[in-house]
């Protein structure tokens, strides 16, 4: 198959924002914020992977996702590891990830209850360019005042622990279950391993690769699908002419042209470097 620019989906969320990120439309004043925006696979597809761009004014609910196992249990497809990589964050922006010592699992639903589990995890302060990988099982919440890239297994399941009262649903037996207890420790990542290619995730559900601008050949797997995310810069590949803000997925062999000022994430699943 060839390229395929991805079509938007915008989603509505009560931590999203009206001032988005250049590329993207601004929604109107006094309609609700925008909180993400998807990129979607055409047809009736479920790829393994799915590109999200976050806006937040807000903090995220706290939540936990199941694993590949817990989800299938459930007859779900897969669980959700999930990565971001900053675009830009205020002076005093934070991610939560996992508690800040270990937590037995009544003491998690306590303060899932009462609150307090927002004390309870681990706020790390965060700035443009920092990639954090949250595996299935990491009780976490992204913080306000973030524009990030999001690259996650293609699954919409989450189990919303706590979220300050607002009104929406939460899930606290079966987040409860599948949270991991103890703290979240970041998964090591080879960085550059060429001349204008660094690896920023590797595995175990996808890999993330960041590029610089120039030509560059691809050589997909049969079967395996690639996304490729410009952060910044111009170019085209197969004859699809691409720009920041957009998304293109890949298959098979390709030459990824892109304007020498181009910062470019390319994930696929799996847990070998192509
Ligand atoms: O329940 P909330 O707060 O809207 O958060 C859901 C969002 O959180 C994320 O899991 C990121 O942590 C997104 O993939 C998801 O759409």
């Amino acid at each position: 198959m060839p390229a395929q620019l991805l079509a938007t989906h915008r989603v509505e969320k009560p931590w999203g924002r009206h001032r988005l990120w250049p590329g993207f439309d601004d929604p109107a004043e006094g309609s609700e914020p925008i909180g993400e925006i998807w990129f979607q696979t055409p047809g009736d597809a479920a790829p393994d992977l799915l590109i999200k761009y976050l806006f937040t004014s807000e903090k995220l609910s706290v939540q936990v996702h199941p694993d590949d196992r817990a989800a299938h249990l459930r007859g779900l497809p897969r669980g959700k590891d999930e990565c971001w990589v900053i675009l830009a964050a205020e002076p005093d922006s934070t991610i939560a990830l996992g508690p800040r010592e270990r937590v037995e699992s009544d003491a998690l639903r306590n303060a899932a209850i009462d609150g307090s589990i927002e004390e309870m995890l681990d706020w790390k302060p965060v700035r443009a360019g920092d990639v954090l990988y949250a595996p299935s099982g990491t009780v976490h919440a992204i913080g306000a005042g973030l524009t990030l890239i999001e690259v996650q297994q293609n699954s919409e399941t989450t189990y919303r622990l706590y979220d300050y009262g607002r009104p929406r649903e939460l899930h606290l037996d079966d987040g409860i279950a599948v949270a991991d207890l103890d703290p979240w420790v970041p998964a090591p990542a080879p960085g550059a391993v060429e001349p204008g290619r660094s690896i920023l995730v590797e595995g175990p559900k996808f890999i993330l690769e960041r590029w610089e601008g120039g030509d560059r050949v691809v050589r997909l797997p049969h079967g395996v699908t690639g996304w490729l995310i410009p952060v910044r810069g111009v170019g085209d590949v197969d004859g699809v002419a691409w720009q920041a803000g957009e998304c293109v997925t890949l298959t098979g062999s390709a030459v990824v042209s892109a304007s020498e000022d181009s910062d470019l994430l390319f994930a696929y699943p799996g847990d070998a470097r192509i």
